[in-house]
């Protein structure tokens, strides 16, 4: 049986950065062939525009897919699924595909979706991607534009105009696997830092919560988050059964920064063989959640072993099999570790090679 292909859900208010995020995505995609479904109302197609033209020879047009209708609850079986059908059953499918939903769509229904027979068997939700305007948030309005996010609602005659943002907000909070607190650029280092505190206080336990501006997001911590979150549907639910919703366009009312600050921060880390792969992962693991790393991946040489052990970490949870003999490499260890900047390079480095 075939690997089934992970799919990333990208979720946030209108103006929140998903498209932002999604097209930096795309243009660092290192050969990853990324497929996109956009969720977007009617006939405005915005985002699919921005996507399509974005110059990159890894977004080509047919890559990008538009469902018609704006509700992926009501619109499952005869829009959501066929699109999705059809992106397996191309000669050479994706990769990795990412679903955009519009600005007031929860995640849930979406990824319920994803249990629909036929499909459960060929794909997996890889993760939700909760994005978060940073700044709105922090001022307690949780949408920067929230006279077009009002026409947006009621724009649509079926959608729940009662609602408080702020729960359809909790909603898309209580559903992510990663949570991007975007236009950090607007914020002080103490705001962001006590906005990541708050939310990752009212997130699913063990949920990432990164900064970030621009929506500039390493790949690999992005993708390959592995939650097979159809799967998992505890304590993701929505708190508020409220149906419909629909996009619109962005109205560009922020202002940008040039800045290239790195947000997130990488490095390798080398050491001789280990002993035991278990306590190995248990010691990696100790190490990941005492630092708050976001990723780390690699291989280790293990006494005794021709084979190279693979490791791979999302988060506390490591991943760890024996993938092929060393051959021509050097029998080492070598991990990469990701996190978001300002790691203590120095204490994980001397924790990883105790
Ligand atoms: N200052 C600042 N502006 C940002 C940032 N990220 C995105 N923007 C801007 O915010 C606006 C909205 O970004 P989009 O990526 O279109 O947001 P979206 O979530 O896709 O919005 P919809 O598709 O309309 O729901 C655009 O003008 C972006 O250029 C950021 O980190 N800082």
């Amino acid at each position: 049986m075939r690997a089934k292909i992970p799919a990333t859900v990208v979720t946030g208010f209108l103006g929140a950065g998903k498209t932002t995020l999604i097209r930096n995505m795309l243009q660092n995609a290192n050969g990853k062939r990324i497929a996109l479904i956009i969720n977007e109302f009617g006939d405005l197609g915005v985002d699919g525009d921005i996507l399509k033209g974005c110059g990159d020879e890894t977004c080509t047009e047919d890559d990008v897919m538009e469902l018609s209708n704006g509700c992926i609850c009501c619109t499952v079986a005869e829009d959501f699924v066929p699109t999705l059908e059809k992106l397996l059953d191309r000669d050479t499918p994706p990769d990795h595909i990412v679903i955009e939903t519009s600005g007031l769509a929860l995640p849930q229904p979406l990824v319920r979706a994803f249990q629909w027979p036929d499909i459960s068997t060929r794909v997996t939700v890889d993760g939700v991607v909760t994005v978060v305007d940073g700044k709105a948030v922090a001022e307690g309005v949780f949408a920067s534009d929230l006279a077009a996010v009002e026409a947006q609602r009621r724009a649509d005659e079926n959608l729940d105009h009662e609602t408080p943002l702020s729960e359809l907000f909790e909603d898309q909070i209580a559903c992510a696997d990663m949570i991007v607190v975007n236009k950090t650029d607007l914020l002080g280092a103490d705001e962001a830092e006590a906005l990541t505190g708050k939310l990752s206080g009212e997130a699913r336990q063990g949920v990432q919560v990164v900064k970030t501006s621009m929506g500039v997001l390493p790949i690999e911590v992005l993708l390959g988050q592995g939650a097979a979150a159809e799967t998992d549907m505890t304590g993701r639910d929505a708190l508020h059964h409220h149906h419909h919703d629909h996009d619109d366009e962005d109205h560009d009312d922020h202002h940008h920064h040039d800045h290239d600050h790195d947000d997130f921060e990488s490095f390798v880390v080398e050491r001789g063989e280990i002993g035991d792969p278990k306590a190995f992962a248990e010691q990696v693991a100790d190490v990941i959640r005492a630092h708050g790393i976001l990723r780390l991946k690699g291989f280790a040489a293990v006494e005794n072993k021709p084979m190279r052990l693979t490791l791979q970490a999302v988060g506390p949870r490591v991943d760890t099999y024996f993938d092929q003999p060393f051959g021509a490499n050097p029998r080492q260890t070598r991990l990469v570790v990701i996190g978001q900047a300002g790691l203590d390079r120095a204490a994980i480095e001397t924790l990883l090679r105790a």
